[in-house]
């Protein structure tokens, strides 16, 4: 056992060396091989065998593998696990390394650094949402966040104060996050909290004057002053990140756009808390599912959805742009335009096809994606000549498209080393030197007939394999015949075969494996024609592909709007709110898989022009929470460009959406229910202004009631006084109702029940008014509460009100042993039955409830 390193284990230590923090796939032949602690990791990550191999250091190595050719769903799974992991190819051929002595290694080089937010592979990619890198950087005070998807090309940045930087990561959802390695500490919360991977990279990669430097470079121009204005921290964000693309993509670098600088003001804001309690991308409960972008989604490319996606996340502030979105919508309605959407279903995803082809991981059926999408964009533009959504990008593809159709086959392989995706006719060379190839193996064919006549072996076949290449076959029953002809050289004797070939054979064979690997070489030449075709209009086929999204978009909202029965808004400057006959998009979804209908409810937020606050009250299951959130969904739905779930809408522009319930907790972050509550209710008192739309559902529950009464009360007198916004303030507190008719443009709304044989029945009417109480009891009792509980609750219910409700009254507390005795009472199984068909004879109300609870005890004692 020697204790040298091998010259391959040198070799691999040493790129490991240079990758720290990253697993190393390093390539030998068909595997892509892990050793040490990382083949430890991933064999337990991945649920493969660890196995030995040599030793190092007097100790054995460890190791495992995966095929190459299976390598991308390995990768997936490291990276969902949060590993990040370097790729090391094989540099040169085996053979050229042989070359060069018995002891040198094959020379190796890592290719590229695969993390989450450098994914381009359609494979490792969700087609329907975007795959953000984000980079945030701060100069002296100023922040800036620059974000980037490096599989569509889009590149964005905007000023960003650190106090708003969960707000912003809530709303891009970004999968990796850069920060500098100085201020890891401070924004590791904030990014995983936003469920992003943290990435600390060293000064040098934020430092602004080389980041402007770096930033030019990528686009091949003097400054970035072409591109508008950047503040300091913003050529510093940027400048992170393409830094970090270098990096990871080892100076491949992605193709993208010119960066566009977002202006802060310009979207709705709304943080993280916010985006979560109106489950916009994500339901409460995990998942897409219930989620308001799943029952919205209508757009059918991916590259529709992922603007849909980004347009929820960004509701625009805009008057001007929200109607022209709007106008967009209406066109699509108003016109009545079939076959809109069957055009646009032929579109495959442009974007993505466009960025592997840069970054050099593209192959025939991405050349074949960009010709199909270019096909469906004039054929959109056709359709929509004339109308709002027509945009000049979709037209003047002609030649490219031309090049494409003539030069691939109508479905080409994924790979171009696969070879047979050029189409015949285009490369008279390449036609020819297939001919010879194929004529060969029909030569193959002639030839096996002429050695059948020759030996009378009718059962001799001409056979090819990886190891002998062409060869004569017969069983060993024929191989005295086959030995006596000295034309037939024998290759191998299997067990009931043997095998051999002539020196015309061997030439045919040459002559056919040489034209295969000509023509695979033409045919790689002519990909990379095609691929610089493509790439030298990049601009232009990524600028067909975002208008083929927009009109994705808009058809999608149309076809939603026309399904549903949704109206158009009517978007204004002032702080109007009126919503009649409006619906929760998401719960109306789901009573409707019951059979159950929704019932429209009407909202105004406004009083004399200034807006209002309503105080709504009402039973438990009434429909607070549901009336609260459509209302919030209404005008989001509303400032993203689509149509909305009412009978009428008119919208003041909101600037900006709070959403807070009473009763979330954090037990991850050790922060108790009531603790996060009054954070997030702080939260809200401190930043919303004029321009808000502010939901609190049941603030102050998470505390003791008079505790809890008090915060409330005080933060709905500070809603109206100092934030003077327009909000929605649901509460079980009735006390509160009384400041309605004290304070200034704050009214009351309850939702409807009726009180049916002691039963509560839910209208799920907004109306006018106070509740009278929560019915808390009676829904108890429908939930299926212990009927001795829901009594006894009943009687201390009726002395509180009666009575003192600091300290209840001796004769309450005096009861209890009734209680007991009743909750202990042997159950009569079989007759309970008769017991609640009695109390229900009786109706509750002839009866006090000490005398109900008398009756009980009876009915049990009788069946007992
Ligand atoms: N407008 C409506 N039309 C029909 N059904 C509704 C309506 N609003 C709510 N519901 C139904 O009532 C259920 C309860 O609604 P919601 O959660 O909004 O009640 P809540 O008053 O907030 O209750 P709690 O106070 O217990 O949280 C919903 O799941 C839904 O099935």
């Amino acid at each position: 056992m020697s204790d040298d390193v091998t010259p391959m284990m040198a070799q691999y230590l040493e790129i490991k060396g240079q990758h720290p923090g990253a697993l190393l796939f390093y390539r030998m032949g068909d595997f892509y091989e892990m050793f040490f602690q990382d083949a430890v990791l991933a064999s337990e990550a991945l649920d493969i065998a660890l196995t030995k191999r040599g030793t190092h250091q007097g100790a054995p190595i460890q190791m495992c593998g995966v095929p190459v050719h299976s390598a991308e769903g390995y990768l997936l799974a490291l990276i969902r696990k949060g590993f990040r992991v370097a790729i090391a190819e094989q540099m040169e051929d085996p053979a050229e390394a042989k070359k060069r002595g018995y002891k040198a290694v094959v020379k190796r080089d890592v290719v590229r650094l695969v993390t989450p937010g450098t994914l381009t592979e359609d494979t490792l990619l969700e087609a329907r949402r975007a795959n953000y890198l984000c980079a945030f950087a701060e100069v002296r005070e100023e922040g800036a966040l620059a974000w980037a998807d490096i599989s569509t090309g889009e590149f964005r940045v905007m000023t960003c104060p650190g106090a708003r930087l969960g707000a912003e990561l809530a709303r891009l959802g970004p999968r990796e996050v850069l920060v500098s390695e100085a201020r890891e500490a401070t924004w590791r919360e904030v990014v995983e909290e936003a469920g992003a991977q943290v990435t600390a990279l060293g000064r040098g990669s934020f430092d602004s004057s080389g980041s402007e430097a770096r930033v030019a470079r990528l686009y091949g121009v003097a400054g970035l002053a072409s591109f508008g204005a950047f503040t300091r921290a913003e050529v510093s964000a940027m400048g992170a990140l393409v830094d970090y693309l270098e990096l990871t993509q080892r100076g491949k670098l992605p193709l993208l756009r010119a960066p566009v600088r977002e202006a802060s003001g310009g979207t709705v804001q709304m943080d993280g808390a916010t985006r979560r309690n109106l489950e916009l991308t994500q339901a409460l409960s995990g998942g897409r599912e219930g989620s308001l972008l799943s029952v919205i989604d209508r757009t059918v490319t991916s590259a529709g959805a992922r603007l849909l996606e980004a347009r929820l996340g960004s509701p625009s502030r805009d008057v001007a742009v929200v109607r022209e979105r709007l106008g967009r919508v209406a066109w699509v309605i108003e016109g009545d335009r079939h076959g809109l959407r069957d055009a646009l279903r032929m579109v495959p995803d442009m974007d993505r096809a466009l960025s592997r082809l840069a970054l050099e991981r593209g192959g025939p059926r991405d050349l074949a994606a960009v010709r199909a999408g270019l096909v469906g964009a004039a054929r959109v533009a056709a359709l929509v000549a004339g109308g709002p959504l027509f945009d000049e990008a979709l037209l003047g593809h002609e030649e490219l498209v031309g090049l494409l159709e003539a030069a691939l086959v109508a479905e080409p392989p994924l790979l171009a080393r696969d070879g047979g995706f050029v189409a015949e006719g285009f490369h008279a060379e390449l036609d020819q030197t297939r001919r010879l190839r194929d004529e060969g193996r029909g030569v193959v064919g002639e030839m096996q007939a002429e050695f059948v006549a020759e030996t009378g072996i009718g059962s001799l076949k001409i056979k090819h394999n990886n190891v002998l290449g062409y060869f004569i076959e017969t069983t060993t029953t024929h191989e005295a015949t086959m030995r006596g002809n000295p034309r037939f050289i024998h290759r191998q004797t299997t067990a009931n075969q043997v095998r051999f070939s002539t020196v015309e054979l061997s030439e045919l064979e040459t002559r056919i494996l040489n034209a295969g690997n000509l023509a695979l070489e033409i045919e790689k030449g002519i990909f990379e024609r095609l691929r610089a075709a493509v790439l030298e209009r990049a601009a232009q086929v990524a600028a067909a592909a975002r208008a083929l999204a927009e009109i994705d978009l808009a058809a999608g909202l149309a076809e939603l709007a026309v399904s549903e029965d949704w109206v158009a808004p009517q978007i204004e400057e002032s702080r109007a709110f009126v919503v009649e006959g409006g619906r929760h998009p998401v719960v109306e979804a789901a009573l409707r898989r019951q059979g159950v209908a929704f019932v429209p409810n009407d909202c105004g937020l406004t009083q004399a022009g200034v807006p209002a606050i309503w105080l709504i009250t009402g039973p438990n299951m009434g429909g607070k929470s549901t009336f609260l959130r459509q209302n919030a969904l209404i005008a989001l739905l509303a400032q993203m460009g689509s149509y909305v779930p009412a009978r009428r809408a008119v919208i003041g522009v909101v600037g900006q959406i709070f959403s807070r319930v009473g009763a979330a907790d954090d037990l991850a972050r050790g922060r108790s229910t009531f603790m996060v509550e009054m954070v997030e209710t702080a939260a809200i008192l401190n930043q919303a202004d004029e321009s808000a739309l502010v939901i609190l559902d049941e603030i102050g529950r998470g505390t003791a009631t008079w505790d809890g009464l008090s915060i409330a009360w005080a933060v709905l007198e500070n809603l109206q006084a100092v934030n003077r916004c327009r909000a929605l303030f649901a509460t079980h507190y009735h006390e509160l109702t009384a400041l309605a008719g004290k304070l200034q443009g704050v009214r009351n709304a309850t939702l409807a029940v009726r009180e049916w044989e002691g039963e509560v029945v839910f209208l799920h009417e907004v109306k006018e008014g106070a509740a009278d109480r929560s019915y808390g009891v009676q829904v108890a009792r429908l939930a299926g509460l212990p009927m001795a509980v829901v009594e006894r609750a009943k009687v201390v219910l009726e002395a509180l009100e009666k009575g003192d409700r600091e300290r209840p009254s001796k004769a309450l507390i005096d009861d209890l042993p009734l209680f007991r005795a009743v909750a202990e009472a042997p159950k009569p199984v079989a007759k309970e039955s008769q017991v609640e068909k009695r109390l229900k004879e009786v109706s509750a109300d002839e009866l006090s409830p000490r005398e109900a609870l008398a009756l009980i005890y009876e009915l049990k004692g009788l069946a007992g």
